[in-house]
């Protein structure tokens, strides 16, 4: 064997993994050499020979290269395909392509978590979608390999009911039967879109800065990545984690405990207690008796500052499986989910983070090279993803008029189990979720993006302002409670609490119902009620929240009163009385005439 190709020391240093990784790709796939860079070597760090296995295996030992299937097969007609227009397809691209003006609005999931016109709405949906720049040998490649997914126009709101709107643009290359290239452009409506020369930085100070101020007040966030395979979820997620490691979740007045946790099927596996590269198994997600989410065989470490989350942020990444695929060679095989929680150590209330990276969905094509293994592996993603898909679609309709009976099956995976305060209507805590949809840009991706894209963009329900008018007002839903509303209502339901008027401190429902868990403590606290006193007036919001979440109304928005809805079952219970008598005396007669 070369020298060069000599097994490595188990302590070998990332530079001489680098080098490795360099020398290899230069003998069996030369055009990817640039792939080995710092996003790579950060996201194998620690694991660098299983990288280089999973190369092997799919590349073939060093210096014997195997033959790599062709993804774009060359037309055999004579007709020209996409790839013979190359050139012509980027300067149409280019031409459609917006110059961006900076953006006027960075506060919109701030903005939808307070949006109450229409009562408080429990989980609200942020939803992005971020394109990646080509990468390595698609960088002036041929065939296919030019960027036809770009971010279009910044669409502004007006403050009013029009939604401020960023939009992706899908510009598919035909030929036409004239055989003349042209664009087919669709457009897809966000509420940020980040373009390939987009930052980690950025993207996180727009999306996920507001949920790590949501976890803090004791509240919950979740962000996740969905995609096609090699689309950059990782990356994105990666850079999220990265900005929460440095941000202001570390203070004396918190507690921070981290767990990361890899979803495949049924199969769940603890990141933090791997051993060899590979989780530990056996953890288990359920319900508990109080309808909370629970984990068995799952660790939880203590985090005393920075420097503590990213080695166990490290070690959890080099737990998690991996495998080179056809598009990704560093592709995850699993769903994995960063859970941060910060307990606020006067109240011990706590708020939770989820930071998930969903496993990559695979074009057909790209998953026929596939052995069982990976088929089966696969097609467990791809059923997670549909429950996921399922859940998010239901639970933003459930928020509707007219929709109060929608069911959200966040049971049917244990993936969307793990997330249940996100669509769990009667939940009792707020919850911020931001959808980060990566994009790949080549033209060799556009179906399976127009595709991606198809399935995040309606998720988005764009902010109501100055629609609220349409709705029946909800005489119940204390989100439409005015101040004397409210401390009425505390006065009445809650003879306990000495002194409504302080406690309220002249705030109007909807301002109540934002209130952080522990600040119903600090307010009881100060008239002098108990923490039971405190948790009864909690509870007793909620539940008037729930209820007003679940007010079954028509879909004109009119609300279906229970004595109405008791009318309605008398009417039906009448009518088939009525039907069975007449078929009853039509048989009678039919028996009769034989
Ligand atoms: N915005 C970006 N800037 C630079 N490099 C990127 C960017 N996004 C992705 N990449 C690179 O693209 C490659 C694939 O990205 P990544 O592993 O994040 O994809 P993925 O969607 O997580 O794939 P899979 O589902 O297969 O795990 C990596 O080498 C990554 O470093």
């Amino acid at each position: 064997m070369d020298q060069e190709n000599l097994p490595l020391p188990p302590d070998a240093d990332a530079d001489a993994w680098r080098q490795r990784l360099v020398s290899y790709y230069q003998q069996n796939a030369p055009t990817k050499v640039k792939m080995v860079n710092s996003s790579m070597m950060s996201k194998y760090e620690g694991r660098y020979s299983a990288l280089y296995a999973n190369l092997i295996k799919k590349y073939g030992p060093p210096g014997a290269p195997i033959a790599q299937p062709v993804s774009a097969a060359a037309p055999s007609s004579g007709k020209k395909s996409v790839a013979d227009f190359a050139p012509e397809f980027q300067a149409l691209i280019a031409k459609a392509t917006p110059s961006l003006p900076p953006r006027t609005t960075t506060t919109v999931v701030t903005d939808k978590a307070g949006d109450a016109t229409n009562g408080l709405e429990t989980s609200t949906f942020t939803v992005c979608a971020r394109v990646r720049p080509l990468l390595g040998d698609e960088v002036g490649g041929a065939g296919e390999n030019f960027a036809a997914v770009v971010a279009g126009p910044r669409i502004p709101g007006d403050g009013g009911a029009k939604a401020y709107t960023e939009q992706m643009l899908l510009c598919a290359p035909k030929v036409g039967i004239t055989g003349k290239p042209k664009i087919e452009q669709a457009e897809f409506n966000y509420d940020y879109v980040f373009g390939a020369d987009s930052e980690n930085e950025e993207i996180y100070a727009l999306t996920c800065k507001p949920l790590l101020e949501r976890a803090l007040n004791g509240q919950v966030g979740v962000v996740f990545a969905y995609g096609q395979t090699g689309s950059g979820k990782t990356h994105t997620m990666n850079g999220l984690m990265d900005g929460l490691i440095d941000s202001e979740l570390f203070s004396p007045a918190t507690e921070v405990t981290f767990s990361y946790l890899e979803i495949l099927g049924d199969d769940i596996g603890d990141c933090l207690e791997g051993v060899g590269g590979q989780a530990k198994p056996g953890v288990k997600i359920g319900e508990m008796l109080d309808g909370s989410i629970g984990t068995r065989g799952l660790s939880t470490k203590t985090c005393a500052n920075p420097g503590e989350l990213r080695a166990l942020v490290e070690k959890a990444k080099a737990s998690r499986s991996t495998a080179a695929t056809s598009r990704n060679d560093t592709s995850s095989r699993s769903h994995g989910a960063g859970i941060i929680t910060c307990k606020d150590l006067a109240t011990g209330i706590e708020g939770k983070l989820y930071v998930i990276d969903l496993a990559g969905s695979e074009r057909a094509a790209d998953s026929k090279n596939h052995d069982a293994k990976r088929m089966a592996e696969t097609k467990l993603i791809n059923a997670s993803l549909s429950a996921l898909k399922e859940c998010i679609r239901a639970r933003t309709m459930a928020s509707q008029p007219g929709q109060g009976g929608i069911h959200v099956p966040y049971r049917r995976s244990k993936l969307t189990l793990l997330m249940k305060d996100v669509f769990d209507i009667g939940c009792t805590r707020l919850c911020s979720t931001v959808v980060m949809t990566a994009c790949s840009p080549l033209a060799l991706d556009v179906a399976h993006t127009g595709n991606t894209l198809k399935y995040s963009a309606p998720l988005r329900v764009a902010l109501r302002r100055g629609t609220g008018a349409k709705l029946q007002r909800d005489k119940l839903d204390p989100a439409l409670w005015s101040v004397a509303e409210t401390l009425a209502y505390l006065t009445e339901a809650h003879p306990n609490l000495p002194d409504p008027e302080t406690f309220l401190g002249g705030l109007p429902g909807v301002h109540l119902c934002a209130l952080p868990e522990k600040e119903f403590y600090t307010r009881a606290a100060a008239v002098g009620a108990p923490v039971e006193v405190a948790k009864e007036v909690y509870l007793g919001v909620w539940t008037h929240i729930s209820d007003a979440k679940t007010r079954k109304r028509r879909p004109n928005g009119s609300i279906i009163t229970p004595e109405e809805e008791e009318q309605d079952r008398l009417r039906l219970i009448r009518e088939k009385e009525e039907k069975a008598a007449i078929w009853a005396e039509r048989e009678k007669h039919m028996r009769s005439e034989f």
